[in-house]
């Protein structure tokens, strides 16, 4: 695993892992025989730490991109590396759906996410601990799934995708089934903890709004085959506000480029 200390406003010690993705096209074959071209010649670098946005619209290939990323697919042609090429390298999944045992305590739930990753299980207490301390579920580690809210379920899986300590978090929607009250809680939520652990981030969304708040960089994807057609930085430090004019200029741009490439 890589660490550096970067030099922008929100540094802390960096514990991600660079994302490199060049030229990367992804095809499936259709059943009848023909090819679905999905994503076409993307390129695009994150550095150790950073906290990447994808926006596009529906079906363009934002999850399929995200298995790229994940080593679940290979690209068609291109490449995709997270870290180095030679590097054992892992990643964490946020889901729209918090995807959690309902039978199973929150503990557990975190537990059965460590154990799949082969982390020994005289680390699971110290870890379970650190991470729903992180995500303000500590009283809640005994609880069952179902007597928690939407919100509270997507932080069980927020300190589950944590508490493996990946190089990389790959978010996938995860805010987008929350009302808009819980979505905003969760989003300044999930800042803060990128602040405190640097992990690299690539988390999908169809709100532009989102994305401006949220990155340091927002990735604009076409239609299908999608490619990028915007790569925008994105300088405003945290703290930042939903309604800050230069975070509103900057959704702002990127849904009229969405609009072009509809
Ligand atoms: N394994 C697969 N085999 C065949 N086609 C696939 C496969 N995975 C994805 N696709 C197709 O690729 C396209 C892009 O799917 P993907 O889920 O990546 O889009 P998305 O942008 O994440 O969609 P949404 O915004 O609806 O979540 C879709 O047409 C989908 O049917």
């Amino acid at each position: 695993m890589s660490k550096s200390t970067d030099t922008n406003s929100d540094s802390r010690q960096v514990q991600g892992t660079a994302i490199t993705v060049e030229n990367a096209s992804k095809s499936y074959r259709q059943a009848d025989g023909s090819h679905l071209e999905v994503l076409r010649e993307l390129s695009f670098e994150a550095e150790p730490g950073d906290f990447v946005s994808i926006l596009g619209p529906s079906g363009c290939g934002k999850s399929t991109l995200l298995n790229l990323i994940a080593d679940l697919e290979e690209p068609t042609s291109g490449s995709v590396t997270v870290g180095t090429d030679d590097g054992e390298t892992t990643v964490g999944f946020v889901f729209q759906e918090p995807r959690l045992l309902d039978w199973r305590t929150v503990r557990y739930n975190i537990e059965f996410g460590l154990k799949g990753m082969g982390i020994p299980e005289s680390e699971w207490d110290e870890r379970v601990d650190r991470y729903l301390e992180l995500v303000n579920l500590s009283e809640f580690a005994d609880e069952y799934p179902q007597s928690l809210s939407g919100g509270m379920k997507q932080r069980v899986a927020l300190a589950r995708a944590m508490a493996i300590e990946s190089d990389v978090i790959l978010m996938d929607e995860p805010f987008g089934a929350l009302d808009e009250i819980t979505a905003r809680e969760l989003r300044q939520d999930l800042v803060d903890i990128w602040q405190q652990e640097r992990k690299t981030i690539v988390f999908v969304t169809h709100n532009a709004l989102e994305a401006a708040f949220l990155s340091q960089r927002v990735l604009v994807l076409s239609q299908r085959p999608a490619r990028i057609v915007e790569n925008r930085a994105v300088e405003k430090p945290h703290p930042r506000d939903l309604d800050d004019p230069d975070i509103v200029e900057v959704s702002e741009e990127c849904v009229d480029v969405l609009q072009e490439y509809i």
